[in-house]
């Protein structure tokens, strides 16, 4: 679905953040990018989507007009629209069927328990109120692939448990998924693959059961083979 290959990229051509960064991402796939603060998470995400000043390499997609949503972790919205008002911009900018969309976005006001505002400002909401309109949005335009910067932090507990069944979904109807995030037990539960990034490198590649090979921790966690990877005892 996604083939990334990043021979480097960053902010400036004369200091590379990130190099030597091959990934691919298949249909139906839900891929972890972990890595301590500053290991180059966003801007390896920033260089799939095209948004870095220097970059060396190629994203390829599998349509040649690729569908995808980005998911920020600081949301972007529109200060003087309400809720209600961004799903219909999107939904006319998208083209999407009113019978559908309607039906979608009031199981998601409902279920993310957003109705009661939803002809409110986005202005005057929390970060995680915000968060998920975000992801409500993303939800409504049925990607072929996602790209989540961090979806845990400013979540409530209720609002991951319906964010996680509703990627499920998305998931068994063929959407690849990256997620980028330092919620190690959830994204060890939910992930089929983890890319763990350090220092712009791109340090180990597969899922836990290789990781904990690689790190002779048969049955470690995520944390714990993320931990002994970046002391360097492996490496
Ligand atoms: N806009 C920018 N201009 C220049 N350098 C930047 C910019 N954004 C990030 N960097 C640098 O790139 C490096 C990687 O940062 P990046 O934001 O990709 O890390 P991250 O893994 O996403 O970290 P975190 O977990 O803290 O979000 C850091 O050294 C950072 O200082």
């Amino acid at each position: 679905m996604i083939e990334v290959s990043i021979e480097e990229a960053g902010y400036d051509k004369n200091r590379p953040i990130i190099n030597n960064i091959h990934f691919s991402i298949k249909r139906g796939e839900m891929i972890g990018l972990i890595g301590e603060n500053g290991a180059g998470k966003s801007t390896t995400i920033k260089a799939i989507l095209g948004l870095l000043p220097y970059f060396k390499g190629k994203t390829e997609f599998a349509n040649l007009t690729p569908n995808f949503a980005y998911i920020p972790e600081q949301p972007i919205y529109y200060e003087y629209l309400t809720l209600w008002e961004h799903i219909e911009l999107l939904a006319s900018v998208k083209n999407l069927k009113r019978e559908i969309w309607e039906k979608e976005a009031t199981y998601l006001l409902t279920s993310f328990r957003m109705e009661g505002v939803k002809h409110h400002y986005l202005s005057n909401f929390s970060k995680g109120m915000k968060q998920k309109v975000m992801l409500m949005l993303s939800i409504l335009t049925h990607p072929d692939c996602y790209i989540i910067d961090e979806p845990f932090v400013g979540l409530d507990p209720r609002a991951i448990s319906e964010f996680l069944k509703v990627l499920k979904i998305e998931k068994q109807r063929g959407a690849a998924i990256l997620i980028c995030t330092h919620v190690l037990d959830t994204a060890e539960k939910i992930c089929d693959r983890f890319l763990i990034l350090s220092k712009g490198k791109l340090v180990v590649e597969g899922t836990l059961s290789y990781i904990q090979e690689n790190c002779k921790l048969i049955d470690g966690s995520l944390l714990d083979c993320f931990d002994l990877l970046l002391e360097g005892e492996i490496l």
